[in-house]
C-alpha cells in the first residue's frame, strides 16, 4: 500500500518523539512491504520563527494532499510573551479548525506491566478501558470575542463559550457510534448543567441522540463530578463524550490511570476523511533536547492512524504488541522508570521496532510452516 503522510513535528519533545515514531512507521513499511511516504510541515514555534506564522499556508497544503497527518506537539517559552495570534497553540487551533477535526479521540487503556506506576491503588487501574471523546473545534478556545475590554468602568477581560446545536450533536453522534461497536455500550456524557446554558443544550442534544440509539445506555455526570470519579473508581467508564476545554484537562488527568502523560494517544478525526494522530501531551520544555521523553503515545498515534485512516489493523496491532513485549520485558523512559535505569527515547522506539521485527518475523515463519 503507498500512503503519503505529513510530518508536523513542531517544538520541544514534539520533534524528538516524530523522529523516532518515523522509524518505527519505516520498520512496519519494510516487514508489511507498503510504502509510506513522508513530508514534513512546519507548525508552531518554529513556524513563527522562520515563517512569521504558526500555520503557514504550505503546512496546510502539505496536510491537504496527505492520506493522514501525524503531529508533535507546539509551545514554548521561548513563545510565551508574543500576543495571542503569534502563540504556537494557536497553529494547532487554526489547523483543528482548518481541516474540521472536529473528534478528538482519546483512549485510555492500561498496560499490565504498568499497574505499578499509576499513584492510584493497582486493583483500581487493572482492566481500565474507556475512550474520552472530546469536542475540538468549538467551545471556548475558538469563541469571540476573547479579549481585554473595559467593563464597568474596570479592566476586564472576556472568554466566550459558543457551540452550534449542530455541532453539539456531531459530536454526541460520533460518541454514540464508538459506543455502540463497544461492549459495554455505555456513554457518560460530562458537562456543567447545573450553571451553563451551553451544558444544558448539551444534554438536551444527547438525550434527543440517545433515542436513536435504544442499546446504548447514556447517563450524565458534572464535570466536577468526573473529575473525582475517575480517580475513585475509572472502571466505571466506557465512553466519555465532553466539551473541549473539559475533555482537555479530563483526559490530562485520566492520562496518570496508565502511569504517565507520555502514554496516551489520540486521534483526531475530521469530518473530511483527512485525520490527524498526536499524543495528548504538549512540547514539554521541561525535557525537551534530552532525549528523555516518552514516544510511547506518538507510537501508539501512528497505530491509530495504520487502522483508522489506512485500515491496516494487522499492522497496527504489530505495534501496539511491539510497545506491550517492550514494556512487559521491564524497559521504560523516565517518566516510568520509578528511579531506575531508563531508557531514552531513541532507545525505547530501538526496542519496539526490534520488537515489532522479531516478531513479524516469527508470524512468517509460522505462516511458512501453516
Ligand atoms: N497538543 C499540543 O501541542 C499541546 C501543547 N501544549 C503546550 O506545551 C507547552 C508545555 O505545556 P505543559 O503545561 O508543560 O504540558 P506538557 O504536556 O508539555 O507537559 C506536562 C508535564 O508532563 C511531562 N511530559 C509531557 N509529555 C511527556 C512525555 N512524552 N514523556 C515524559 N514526560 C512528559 C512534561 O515533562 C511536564 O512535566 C505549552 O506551551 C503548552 O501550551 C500543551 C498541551 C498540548
Ligand atoms: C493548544 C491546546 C489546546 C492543546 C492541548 O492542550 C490539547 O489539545 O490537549
Ligand atoms: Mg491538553
Amino acid at each position: 500500500m503507498k500512503k503519503r503522510i505529513a510530518l508536523l513535528p513542531g517544538d520541544g519533545i514534539g520533534k524528538e518523539v516524530v523522529d523516532v515514531t518515523v522509524e518505527v512507521l519505516k520498520t512496519v513499511a519494510e516487514h508489511f512491504h507498503h510504502q509510506f511516504q513522508f513530508d514534513y510541515g512546519l507548525i508552531g514555534g518554529d513556524a513563527i520563527d522562520q515563517k512569521g506564522n504558526p500555520l503557514p499556508e504550505e503546512t496546510i497544503a502539505i496536510c491537504k494532499q496527505a492520506d493522514a497527518i501525524i503531529l508533535g506537539a507546539v509551545g514554548g517559552p521561548k513563545w510565551d510573551q508574543n500576543p495571542m495570534e503569534l502563540r504556537p497553540e494557536r497553529g494547532l487551533l487554526a489547523l483543528r479548525k482548518e481541516l474540521d477535526l472536529f473528534a478528538n479521540l482519546r483512549p485510555i487503556t492500561t498496560f499490565d506491566s504498568l499497574l505499578d506506576s499509576s499513584p492510584l491503588k493497582k486493583e483500581y487501574v487493572n482492566g481500565v478501558d474507556f475512550v474520552i471523546v472530546r469536542e475540538l473545534t468549538g467551545g471556548l478556545y475558538f469563541g469571540k470575542p476573547s479579549e481585554r475590554i473595559t467593563y464597568e468602568g474596570q479592566e476586564a477581560v472576556v472568554d466566550t463559550l459558543l457551540y452550534k446545536r449542530s455541532e453539539i450533536e456531531r459530536i454526541i453522534e460520533s460518541a454514540f457510534e464508538i459506543a455502540s461497536k463497544r461492549r459495554r455500550k455505555h456513554i457518560t456524557s460530562v458537562d456543567k448543567a447545573n450553571v451553563l446554558e451551553s451544558s444544558r443544550v448539551w444534554r438536551e442534544v444527547a438525550e434527543e441522540v440517545a433515542k436513536r440509539y435504544p442499546e446504548v445506555t447514556l447517563e450524565h455526570m458534572l464535570v466536577d463530578n468526573a473529575a473525582m470519579q475517575l480517580i475513585r473508581s475509572p472502571k466505571q467508564f466506557d465512553v466519555i463524550v465532553t466539551e473541549n476545554m473539559f475533555g482537555d484537562i479530563l483526559s490530562d488527568e485520566a492520562s496518570m490511570i496508565t502511569g504517565s502523560l507520555g502514554m496516551l494517544a489520540s486521534a483526531s478525526l475530521s469530518s473530511t476523511g483527512l485525520h490527524l494522530y498526536e499524543p495528548i501531551h504538549g512540547s514539554a520544555p521541561d525535557i525537551a533536547g534530552k532525549n528523555i521523553a516518552n514516544p510511547v503515545a506518538t507510537i501508539l498515534s501512528a497505530a491509530m492512524m495504520l487502522r483508522q485512516s489506512f485500515g491496516l489493523e494487522e499492522e497496527a496491532k504489530a505495534i501496539e504488541k511491539a510497545v506491550d513485549n517492550v514494556l512487559n520485558s521491564g524497559t521504560r523512559t523516565a517518566d516510568l522508570a520509578q528511579g531506575n535505569k531508563a531508557a531514552s527515547t531513541k532507545q525505547m522506539a530501538e526496542e519496539i521496532k526490534n520488537a515489532l521485527a522479531d516478531d513479524h518475523a516469527i508470524l512468517n515463519i509460522m505462516e511458512a510452516y501453516s
